[in-house]
């Protein structure tokens, strides 16, 4: 039987943190599915992209570290207001899976709650490599932010005027 696990962030935007959970994902697990939460959202400085910008940026990400692709799902999956019965609304979206991936308490709660085993990987340069600090950095200019992503994420942001929009929707010019 196929040993499947779910992680579940917003990745907005994935960044070097995120790619490294998921190798270490695949050192224990035959696939990891990636539920790319808070779908429904963009054009927010917490959620500047939308679903599918951030599908294209997690599967080039993922490549571009050598990721064997073909045990990798990338599902988006909208909020729902009520926490109690999420992991089954998770669950209808995505492979039957074993364990849960997460380090958030409240998403290893849910799990747990619902009778899957959690994953917890450990903190990659959490310091760093974290999406507030890289959409801060992209607000106000500090280029560094690009040594936090893989440059094919970097590369698609520009394509799509990433900045430009962030900065627009905090009312910089
Ligand atoms: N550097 C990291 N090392 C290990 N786990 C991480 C790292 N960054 C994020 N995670 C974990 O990955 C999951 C998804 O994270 P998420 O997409 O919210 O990233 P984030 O950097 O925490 O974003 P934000 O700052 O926007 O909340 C969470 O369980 C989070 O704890
Ligand atoms: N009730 C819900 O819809 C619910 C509950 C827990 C987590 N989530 C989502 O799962 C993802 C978890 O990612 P983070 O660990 O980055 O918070 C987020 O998109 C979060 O909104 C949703």
């Amino acid at each position: 039987m196929v040993v499947r696990g779910v992680y579940p962030g917003r990745f907005q935007p994935i960044h070097w943190g995120h790619v490294n959970v998921v190798k270490w994902a695949l050192e224990k697990v035959d696939e990891v599915v990636i539920v790319i939460g808070t779908a429904q959202e963009s054009h927010t400085l917490s959620n500047p992209f939308t679903a599918g910008e951030r599908v294209v940026m997690v599967k080039e990400a993922l490549k571009e570290a050598g990721v064997d692709m073909s045990r990798i799902y990338i599902i988006p999956v909208p909020d729902i207001l009520m926490n109690v019965v999420w992991v089954k609304y998770v669950a209808m979206y995505t492979p039957p899976f074993r364990y849960g991936i997460a380090r958030n308490p409240l998403v290893v709660r849910l799990f747990k709650e619902a009778g899957y085993e959690v994953l917890v990987p450990p903190p990659y340069n959490r310091e760093v490599y974290s999406s507030t600090k890289i959409r801060t950095m992209m607000l106000i200019g500090d280029e560094t932010w690009r040594s936090l992503v893989p440059q094919s994420v970097a590369k698609f942001i520009d394509e799509i005027k990433g900045i430009e929009r962030i900065r627009e929707i905090a009312g910089r010019d």
